[in-house]
């Protein structure tokens, strides 16, 4: 993106915006200094020519800079703040590009599919049954994926998203990639990096309450959990069992907190979840809800302007109920003050997100609702034997991975399948780890992509 020489509505709007960010990270009596003392720049009109987002950047992070050296903050403290500036920064000018493309809808209200997707795979909230609708929607187009280096299925998680880990990422002015969703510890500026501009931005938040009991189920036997002898002797002894550097310590405390790249030992304050919420939906174009999966897809498939046949889905990765545990209220509200950060992040999102059902029209979203299920059942009856433990199921070769003391469900294809619906059925059902495989395999054959970074290409 080029900003336009005397485009000061531009930098008017943004101004306001960054004004915000900035006195939410620094503090408004810091920002009240910073424009006495006159350092950061005003909104004129004039003093910006014509610049790359780079430049502007730049030279916003150049006057922070200053400033904080004038506000005595220096080393790490100075270098995280510039550094969660330029990150925000970033996506405040690329949203202001996409919105001035009006998100790639025409004026007749007509739009383009988006094909330049991120997801943030969180932990737990039925990402991989989100992730094998991006898998087969890619597919089925050709479509390139940022996988992980060595045939690895995360991106060298719990480590921080570092573009190195992407295979065959070549640093410039291209992007080989339209969708990236495996598991990563997030960081804007890395994936940046490795994605094309007009990337779409989502992400998936489950409640807190029913993600620890899932990943303290699935994650038993590593680490921080595995001398536990339950979640609840867990979560009273959380101080003897929980190290904030040790091992695994991610699965046990704000879980999408730290996925999200943000601090998950963070104190409890209200400018804290304040941030934390701005950095999410600053990010992020569209936050969805595990509780209400549907009205997600719903929402999902409006937004990157797709059918509902794109995002229909059967859910993957789910756990038999033998291996479910009912939780007592006590438990659940130490839960929820143990992962209090997750918990208001999740309270934001959830009201945010009905905010956009509203937005879309709740009788037109039930209408939808129904429809994808109908599509569903009607999906179900032409593939699906049944869903089963996974030693009951007959095709191994697509068997989930099991872990911890969670027993993971698989599905059984009906027997004699039409063949021009055996393909769509088998991939439905794919777990993670085979169809990244396949995935991998079948990228390697394809031809190199090349998708001009700064430009909004479809
Ligand atoms: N469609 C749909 N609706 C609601 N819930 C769903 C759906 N699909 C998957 N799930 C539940 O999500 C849990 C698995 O999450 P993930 O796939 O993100 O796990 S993982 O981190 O990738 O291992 C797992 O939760 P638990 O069963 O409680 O463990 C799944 O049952």
């Amino acid at each position: 993106m080029v900003l336009k020489q005397g485009s000061s509505d531009f930098r008017c709007l943004n101004f306001k915006k960054v004004f915000f960010v900035v006195s939410l990270l620094f503090g408004i009596s810091f920002v009240t200094r910073m424009l006495a003392v006159g350092e950061f720049w005003r909104c004129n009109g004039h003093l910006l020519p014509t610049q790359t987002t780079q430049q502007y950047i730049g030279k916003l992070l150049q006057a922070l800079h200053n400033v904080s050296q004038l506000n005595n903050i220096h080393g790490t403290e100075q270098r995280e703040l510039l550094g969660k500036s330029e990150l925000i920064l970033k996506r405040i000018l690329d949203l202001e590009d996409k919105k001035s493309k009006e998100n790639g809808k025409t004026v007749k209200g007509s739009c383009t599919p988006h094909r330049h997707i991120f997801f943030l795979k969180t932990h737990k909230t039925g990402s991989s049954t989100i992730m094998n609708i991006l898998f087969r929607f890619g597919d089925l187009r050709n479509l390139s994926f940022a996988h992980p280096t060595n045939g690895n299925s995360q991106f060298n998680y719990p480590s921080y998203f570092s573009s190195r880990f992407v295979d065959g990422f070549v640093p410039g002015n291209c992007s080989m990639f339209h969708i990236m969703c495996q598991h990563m510890r997030f960081q804007f500026t890395e994936v940046d990096n490795v994605m094309p501009r007009d990337t779409f931005y989502f992400t998936i938040l489950r409640n807190p309450i029913s993600q620890m009991e899932s990943s303290f189920s699935y994650y038993k036997s590593i680490g921080v959990f595995s001398k536990a002898k339950s979640l609840e002797d867990f979560l009273h002894n959380a101080s003897k069992y929980y190290e904030s550097k040790g091992l695994s310590r991610n699965y046990a405390k704000n879980l999408m907190m730290f996925d999200m790249g943000l601090n998950p030992d963070g104190i409890s304050s209200n400018k804290n979840f304040q941030l934390n919420w701005r950095t999410v939906e600053t990010i992020f174009d569209l936050v969805l809800i595990t509780d209400y999966f549907d009205e997600s897809l719903v929402l999902l498939k409006d937004a990157l302007c797709w059918t509902l046949e794109d995002v229909l889905s059967f859910p993957l990765n789910t756990r038999s109920n033998s291996t479910k545990k009912n939780l007592s209220k006590e438990t659940q509200d130490m839960i929820k003050s143990w992962n209090e950060l997750d918990w208001q992040l999740y309270v934001y999102f959830n009201h945010s997100f009905w905010n956009r059902v509203d937005m879309y029209g709740r009788e037109k979203m039930q209408r939808e609702v129904e429809e994808l299920r109908k599509l569903r059942a009607q999906i179900s009856m032409t593939c699906l034997e049944g869903e089963v433990d996974p030693e009951k199921m007959q095709d191994k070769s697509l068997k989930p991975y099991q872990s911890g003391i969670a027993r993971i469900l698989g599905y059984n294809l009906k027997p004699a399948l039409e063949q021009s619906n055996k393909l769509m059925c088998q991939r439905m059902v794919t777990p993670e780890l085979q169809y990244t495989k396949l995935l991998v395999q079948k990228q390697s054959k394809s031809k190199y992509y090349c998708i001009e970074k700064k430009e909004s290409i479809t």
